[in-house]
């Protein structure tokens, strides 16, 4: 009687997937098999070659093609009578709005970004539809139920933020090779092919705070007459010789430290550079993708560890080879784990900075993982997770509620289970998102300015996509593609201005309301005026606080291949089974908020053990794991990596 009415309850639903990748895969085809009949996914992306290795509808004749659709047509050559409406579009696209999500008995993400799944999270509250969240890295995975009125939302509680470094400790005081690699990618690479204008603090700060190794000429500027083989080698005695010199004359750094040696290109390669480098012919490629310093200096293995003359001979190639191959790329380029060229460059860059600090050097392969916060999917993760999410929906559907878990997948076993699952959370009550809570902003309302306020807080943190803002009953701005343009053109007069100086002025006690009309999320914020900000730890000059949430260290945020970094993971995974074993010994009580605190504060004190960051920043940006450094803000704007 129980099996038919699931299979009843199964026939009958409607469900959204949302990504068709790694879970996204799995999850139809199980979906599929377990009996569902009409199934809608969204996914954006087209396959790439990097997908097939565990995405298995695909294959390599479908490169190039959409997800959504080819997983439709995979599953219904062997399941044909059933409904699958594929979408090859963003789940933000006006199109999928609440409305549309009205229709679906649940939602299951398969996502890989924290924005995507925020949004698909506030659509679901809207709908009042039921959410399946999952996510995996490596190992490790989760699948998470939300449904409104009953548990937490996907947001109530903050999410792990990404790894960032001080600054000083990239710039000057490297310990690690991570250091190497940031100090390359986000510093050197961004001064060097990005931005020109880009605040970049490339340069070793002194004691007091200023940049003295500055040089008065900046060596980053080309000569008119400096070919880039000349260029490069000036870059190099600077940034690896000048740099460190000037850096070791501050005897006070170096008192506890080891101190760094200075490397100029003469010691390291005494013999004519031209012999050296560059055979050109083997890089007359079309793509730019596919051009590679190493195959020109006969380097073939990218696990084998680079000396400190190759490291230097593929710098100077990798520059040289942006510089004459890839010119109309100069000023606009950001680091992207699939450029080889760039991949090349950094780990060269990084493994000669390491030399210099006495740091062990690493093979491409290592580097390319931690610039690229690449953790290897594991497939079967992606499957077990995929088979969890479909075991939650049919509970779900049965309005089995309190059946509803959350499980946890873990690496190594944990009173001897792999698999662990918990009793859901209640909501946060103070959630901006599910609840009303009014936020509260401190904001120097003298200097920052409204499109400061809209791109730090109202993108940023909270995720709108197309915000609506009002002062008391005045609505000062307004974002979306649709607006006239005389009324586009009237919001971007205000958002040059300081706060206080707006049409409707925001000063201390203001009380502002945003809104998001697609994602029918509004709140309102309290606004506090400050002077004073700690760069170091408020580096944005404005502060959100107000919902009390709890860092729930547990959330295993990314699904897949390049989400998450080699060294936040082995922080995560031991927080994983640590809150795991400590929920396991609270089972069979609904866990309360003030539950979670108590134990996050333990989680806490482990996390400081294995945290390297001092100043970690919320930030809702794409791929939730990635090491970045604080300060930059090109480098909190990572694009998705696929
Ligand atoms: N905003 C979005 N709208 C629709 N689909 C999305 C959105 N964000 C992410 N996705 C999809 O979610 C899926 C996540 O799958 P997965 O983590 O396996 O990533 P992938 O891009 O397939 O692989 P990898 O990142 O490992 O190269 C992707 O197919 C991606 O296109
Ligand atoms: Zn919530």
């Amino acid at each position: 009687m129980a099996t038919d009415m699931k299979a009843e309850a199964i026939k009958r639903a409607k469900v959204l997937m949302v990504g068709a990748g790694g879970i996204g895969c799995e999850l139809l085809k199980t979906l599929a098999l377990s009996g569902f009949q009409d199934i809608h996914i969204i996914d954006m992306d087209t396959i790439e070659v990097s997908n097939l290795n565990r995405q298995f509808l695909f294959r390599q004749s479908h490169v190039g093609q959409s997800k959504a659709k080819v997983a439709r047509d995979a599953v219904l050559r062997f399941m044909p009578q059933i409904n699958i409406t594929p979408y090859h579009a963003n789940v933000k696209d006006p199109d999928f709005n609440v409305d549309f999500f009205k229709q679906f008995n649940v939602v299951l993400n398969g996502l890989d970004n924290l924005d995507a799944r925020r949004h698909v999270n506030r659509l679901c509250l809207a709908a009042e539809v039921p959410l399946v969240e999952s996510g995996t890295t490596g190992f490790l995975g989760q699948v998470t139920v939300h449904i409104k009125g009953r548990t937490e939302c996907y947001e109530c509680q903050t999410k792990p933020t990404p790894k960032t470094y001080p600054v000083c400790t990239i710039t000057s005081t490297p310990s690690k090779f991570v250091h190497c690699v940031v100090w390359a990618k986000d510093l050197l690479f961004a001064k060097l092919f990005g931005d020109k204008n880009q605040e970049n603090d490339l340069f070793v700060r002194t004691g007091d705070g200023s940049d003295s190794a500055k040089p008065t000429d900046d060596p980053f500027t080309r000569g008119l007459d400096e070919d880039p083989e000349q260029y490069g080698r000036k870059i190099y005695d600077n940034v690896f010789g000048h740099n460190i010199e000037v850096a070791l004359a501050n005897e006070e750094t170096w008192k506890n430290r080891r101190r760094p040696i200075p490397i100029f290109l003469r010691d390291v390669l005494q013999d004519k550079l031209t012999q050296q480098n560059g055979n050109f012919e083997k890089n007359c490629l079309n793509d730019d993708f596919s051009l590679t310093a190493m195959s020109s200096l006969g380097l073939a293995n990218p696990q084998e560890v680079w000396t400190l003359a190759e490291n230097s001979r593929v710098f100077l190639e990798a520059l040289k080879l942006f510089f004459e191959k890839r010119e109309k790329d100069i000023g606009n380029l950001t680091f992207d784990k699939d450029d080889q060229l760039a991949v090349e460059f950094v780990t060269a860059a990084a493994n000669i900075r390491a030399s210099s600090f006495g740091i062990p050097l690493h093979s491409l392969f290592d580097a390319k993982g931690i610039a690229g916060n690449i953790v290897h999917a594991v497939a079967t993760t992606n499957a077990i997770i995929a088979g969890l999410i479909v075991i939650e929906a049919i509970k779900v559907l049965q309005d089995n509620f309190q059946n509803c878990r959350m499980t946890y997948c873990l690496e190594h076993p944990s009173r001897k289970m792999l698999l662990m699952p918990v009793e859901p959370f209640e909501a946060n009550k103070s959630c901006y998102v599910c609840s009303e809570t009014p936020l509260l902003l401190e904001v120097n309302t003298r200097t920052s300015t409204l499109w400061d306020f809209i791109d730090k807080i109202v993108k940023n943190k909270l995720g709108m996509s197309f915000p609506l803002i009002m002062q008391g009953t005045t609505l000062i701005f307004e974002g979306g593609d649709d607006l006239e343009e005389d009324v586009a053109a009237n919001y971007a007069l205000n958002l040059d201005k300081v706060l206080a100086e707006l049409p409707a002025p925001v000063t201390s006690g203001t009380i502002l309301t945003v809104e998001d009309l697609q994602q029918e999320l509004s709140c309102h914020i309290n606004v506090k005026h400050r002077e004073e900000f700690d760069e170091e730890k408020e580096p944005e000059g404005m502060v959100l606080s107000g919902w009390t949430a709890t860092e729930k260290v547990t959330e295993v945020v990314s699904n897949g291949q390049s989400t998450s970094g080699t060294i936040p993971v082995a922080a995560e995974a031991i927080n994983v089974s640590k809150e795991v074993d400590q929920a396991a010994e609270m089972s069979g009580t609904k866990r309360k908020l003030s539950e979670i605190s108590k134990r996050t504060d333990n989680l806490e004190a482990l996390d400081a053990n294995n945290s390297i960051n001092p100043q970690e920043v919320e930030d809702n940006d794409d791929d939730d794991d990635m090491v970045m450094l604080d300060h930059i803000p090109e480098s909190n704007k990572k694009k998705r990596l696929h």
